[in-house]
């Protein structure tokens, strides 16, 4: 295996790793910020609601796609009040046993539950209306990122929506080097933005990416 492979593998397992160590909870999930979950839900939701609804150009509330669920966050506060059904993807196993007993009784409109990686997991063709990504793509090299992309605009209703939620940094970059996903040393050298700078300058980016007519 050349050296770029090898890269990649221990770029994979070492996020895997530390996701395996990190408690199953809302805290756990934010990094330490579970205080910023229901201002980060609420934001997600105004801007959302302006997508969905009937009629010309409107987005349908079917089914969702939850992208590194975790232990089903989003799933619980945005998507399975706006959404019939909702699948949750993550690779981390035990968070998604989590997510059976932390959404409760609505949980029932889980369709799936998908342990994969995003770099290796291929959504059903047409099953969503809407495709959430939260800060999840630092733990896909670049080249995976675009692939996996390509995959859910295939996955799409007529009008779904990708939505990818992640921080940005203009400007004074502090790693937290213990997060695999802002180490600067992944395959490509992209992980230069840091979370922990992100969060306190509280960027926020929503980037519609395919499927809807004015995007
Ligand atoms: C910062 S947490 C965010 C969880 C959730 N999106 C939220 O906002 O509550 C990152 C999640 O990504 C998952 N993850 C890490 N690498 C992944 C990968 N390659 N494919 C899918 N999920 C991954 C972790 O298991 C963890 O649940």
């Amino acid at each position: 295996m050349g050296d770029v492979a090898q890269d990649e593998v221990r770029f994979y397992s070492n996020a895997e790793d530390y996701w395996k160590e990190v408690p199953p909870t809302v805290d756990g999930m934010l990094g330490g910020y579970g205080s910023i979950s229901s201002i980060d839900i609420n934001g997600s939701k105004a801007f959302l609601r302006k997508f969905l609804g009937e009629g010309e150009g409107k987005t349908g509330t079917g089914c969702a796609l939850d992208c590194g669920a975790g232990i089903g966050r989003i799933t619980k506060h945005l998507l399975l009040p706006l959404f019939k059904t909702v699948d949750l993807v993550d690779v981390t196993q035990e968070f998604l046993d989590k997510a059976r007993n932390y959404l409760g009784g609505e949980g029932k409109r889980v369709g799936n539950y998908f342990c994969s990686g995003l770099q290796d997991f291929v959504p059903e063709s047409g099953r969503y209306d809407v495709i959430w990504i939260q800060w999840v793509i630092g733990h896909l090299t670049d080249e995976h990122l675009v692939e996996f992309l390509q995959r859910c605009q295939k996955a799409l209703q007529p009008n779904g929506l990708i939505i990818i939620k992640d921080n940005v940094s203009y400007e004074g970059v502090v790693p937290d080097e213990s997060d695999p996903s802002e180490k600067t040393t992944c395959p490509e050298k992209r992980c230069e933005d840091s979370r922990e700078e992100a969060k306190s300058s509280a960027h926020e980016l929503f980037t519609r990416c395919a499927g809807h007519p004015s995007s």
